[in-house]
């Protein structure tokens, strides 16, 4: 299967309508991303697109004009309604929602309300709206499976709003930016909370340009021309050749043949070995000189470790001597997330590929120690735990549902 990947190049800044531009400049059908738009507040919006320049390089603008100037009154919850009962593509509908929610949660956030009170300026709610729905029908119309984002300019000085004079980073862009890696990148406005709040729902990861081969690029423009520097977002999308988020990792691998050792002694080496940071330890039976059954032992092992995990070899068995090779390793993405089964947190380990879950297994001690405590069988419980994690939508092929996404620290 060929996945497409979306790269966003946030380093000048990134508003909904540049974004929007970028993939519209990188082949998304208008007419897909004005239906999207018409689904949800019809004829309310007025959506062209122009070529620009911005420091003198080609740029697609996306115009999106209001058609009146007294919308209805919009709060976070209103807008959820409205797009939660509108006729969008269930991705599309699920993914403004999530970004609707990020948005309403920093704003709540700065101005200490409740997040269901949040408004939306009048105007400002439609251009909102517009970009939100613009940009993930774009997406689903190109269809783009994973979106990962650089570091993302922010800007400096002060901007004039609705709502006065606003330190730059505005208050909700710099709540939007927890956990994200910015910088000022230039003076003005670079960010707006709706661009930032579409990055840090959409893409799953924080990364300079992946391994990909590019097969399309679009550059969207800002309002502002400014000298020197471009007031562009740009996008590159393309087929991962790697594990998108995933370099190599250098490993080397321990291994040494073993063939007079007590057999009851294995298991404690191998844990051994295993706390003392291992990536893996394991043992493979084999058939020696003289035809005496033996073992290997295998310790895979980042290489800061490798003389400490000697140390535990030579020190635990009856070794003379330990051949070191060096691998290289292509591990897949992967974290822990939770879920709640009958009341008790169950760890889920995901793995990914270019966004897509490709392993969530509940953590089967913990299974085991709740099966105990319900009296039940362990399978039992591993099966509610598989179905519940499925429920969350933790499941193979699945793109990994927002909620789910690991934070920068895990
Ligand atoms: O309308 C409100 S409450 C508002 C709050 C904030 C905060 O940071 S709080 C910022 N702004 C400014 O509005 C414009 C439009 O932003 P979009 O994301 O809707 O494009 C932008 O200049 C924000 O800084 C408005
Ligand atoms: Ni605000």
């Amino acid at each position: 299967m060929n996945t497409l990947h979306a790269w966003i190049d946030a380093s000048s800044g990134v508003a909904g309508d540049m974004l929007l531009g970028a993939l519209l400049d990188a082949g998304a059908h208008l007419d897909a991303v004005r239906s999207a738009i018409e689904t949800v507040i019809p004829e309310s919006i007025h959506i062209s697109t122009s070529t620009v320049h911005r420091a003198g390089l080609r740029a697609l603008k996306a115009h999106v004009r209001p058609l009146t100037q007294q919308p209805p009154h919009r709060t976070a919850r209103s807008i959820h309604a409205l797009l939660h009962n509108s006729a969008l593509a269930e991705p599309v509908r699920a993914q403004a929602i999530a970004v609707f929610a990020r948005l309403a949660a920093a704003e709540a956030h700065v101005h200490d309300i409740p997040q269901e009170n949040v408004h939306f300026h009048e105007i400002g709610a439609l251009d909102s709206i517009a970009d939100v729905v613009g940009v993930c029908a774009a997406l689903h119309d190109l269809g783009i499976q994973s979106i990962s984002a650089g570091d993302v300019a922010l800007g400096s000085g002060h901007v004039r709003t609705a709502h006065g004079h606003l330190p730059v980073p505005a208050p909700a862009v710099a709540e939007l930016a927890r956990g994200w890696p910015v910088y000022a990148g230039g003076t003005g406005e670079l960010t707006t909370p709706t661009g930032l709040a579409l990055i840090r729902t959409l893409a799953l990861t924080c990364e300079d340009l992946p391994p990909i081969t590019p097969t399309a690029i679009g550059i969207g423009a800002g309002t502002r021309d400014t000298p020197n520097a471009p007031n562009i977002t740009r996008v590159i999308i393309g087929q991962p050749t790697q594990n998108p988020s995933r370099p190599t990792e250098p490993c080397l691998l321990l291994e040494a043949n073993i063939d007079d050792l007590d057999p009851r002694l294995w298991p404690g080496i191998l844990s051994h070995l295993l706390h003392a940071g291992a990536s893996d330890a394991w043992l493979t039976p084999i058939l020696m000189k003289k035809g005496r059954p033996a073992h290997t032992l295998h310790t895979l092992c980042p290489p800061h470790l490798a003389t400490g995990l000697k140390t535990i070899i030579f020190h635990e068995t009856s070794t003379l001597g330990i051949r070191q090779t060096t691998v290289t390793k292509h591990p897949l993405e992967r974290f822990i997330t939770t879920v709640d089964l009958h009341g008790t947190t169950i760890d889920i380990k995901v793995a990914t590929a270019a966004g897509r879950i490709t392993q969530a297994n509940p953590e089967f001690d913990q299974i085991a120690e709740l099966a105990r405590a319900r009296g039940l069988p362990e399978r039992t419980v591993l099966a509610e735990a598989v179905q519940t994690a499925a429920d969350e939508g933790l499941m193979v092929g699945h793109l990994l549902p927002p909620e789910h996404r690991p934070g920068p620290s895990d």
